[in-house]
């Protein structure tokens, strides 16, 4: 059984169609990437399986219920989430900033208590963020702050995981680590991931399947070796590369060759158009 079913999801901003007719079907405990050009509709996709945005009725439901029916209380103990921009104004600390993650499971005024600080604790030590736990969070640097809010998630306890660009503000050491974290919350505690990922050798390396998305329309579903040919490469990001296969995961690995391999005399029209 399928843990999300998305059935012919439509959504517009205004006259400009950003979502159109997408339908899939999300199995548990599996690591999905959600792959797509800027603009292609990644993002509104994710807030509406959050209900940031309103989904029309009967186009998305967790577990056969249809998303519009559920409590906020009720989606927050089912899916966590980590968004795009992770900036924070307040000046709490990074723990009190994690431990809000418990607020969905503690009654009105009631406190968190020693079992929560422990689930805490576990999350940040697997976030590498228990060594800041007592500075500001408006201290932390972006990457600091991205991990700081994946540790809140975790700390939510739900079985759905959604992650918009998780490791677009960390370096290699850190996006490793992080998505190694979150593969084994996948295999281990059967978490279910969506994660929008713009690294394509990243995402295939990690995820059991991805999701290609273009102009709003899902173009491919299925494991790395299905959905990522030099074709669709070409087709959906307007990009040529090379593939090969990476020699340690045996996953489809891209190499980039440029702009329809005419990357400099796109360059160099552009310059001199403008310095004509
Ligand atoms: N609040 C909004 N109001 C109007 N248009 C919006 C709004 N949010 C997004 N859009 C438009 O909807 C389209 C899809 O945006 P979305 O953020 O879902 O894309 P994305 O695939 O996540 O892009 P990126 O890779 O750049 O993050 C874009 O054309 C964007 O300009």
């Amino acid at each position: 059984m399928s843990e999300i079913a998305v059935n012919d999801l439509n959504w517009r901003y205004g006259q400009e169609i950003v979502l159109d007719g997408v339908s899939f079907k999300v199995e548990k405990g599996k690591f999905y990437s959600i792959l797509g050009p800027n603009g292609s509709g990644k993002t509104t996709m994710l807030k509406n399986i959050l209900k940031i945005l309103e989904p029309d009725k009967e186009s998305i439901y967790i577990d056969n219920k249809d998303i519009t029916v559920m409590s906020s209380q009720d989606m927050a103990t089912r899916v966590a989430c980590v968004p795009q921009e992770t900036k924070i104004d307040f000046d709490f600390t990074v723990l009190d900033i994690v431990m809000m993650g418990r607020a969905p499971y503690l009654k009105r005024f009631e406190v968190e208590g020693k079992k929560d600080f422990e689930i805490a604790k576990e999350a940040m030590i697997m976030t590498n963020t228990w060594k800041f736990k007592d500075k500001s969070v408006k201290t932390l640097s972006g990457g600091e702050r991205q991990r700081v809010v994946v540790a809140r998630a975790i700390v939510q306890q739900t079985d759905i995981l959604l992650l918009d660009e998780p490791i677009s503000h960390l370096d290699i050491h850190h996006q490793l680590e992080l998505l190694d974290t979150i593969s084994y919350l996948c295999k281990e505690k059967q978490l279910t991931v969506i994660s929008v990922l713009h690294d394509i050798n990243m995402a295939a390396q990690y995820s059991d399947f991805l999701i290609l998305l273009n102009e709003g329309k899902i173009r491919d579903l299925g494991v790395a070796e299905k959905v990522i040919t030099e074709e669709a490469i070409e087709k959906v990001y307007k990009a040529k590369c090379c593939i090969i296969k990476n020699p340690i995961t045996n996953k489809p690995h891209i190499i980039p060759m440029g702009k329809h391999g005419e990357e400099t005399q796109y360059g160099k029209r552009v310059y001199s158009n403008l310095y004509r």
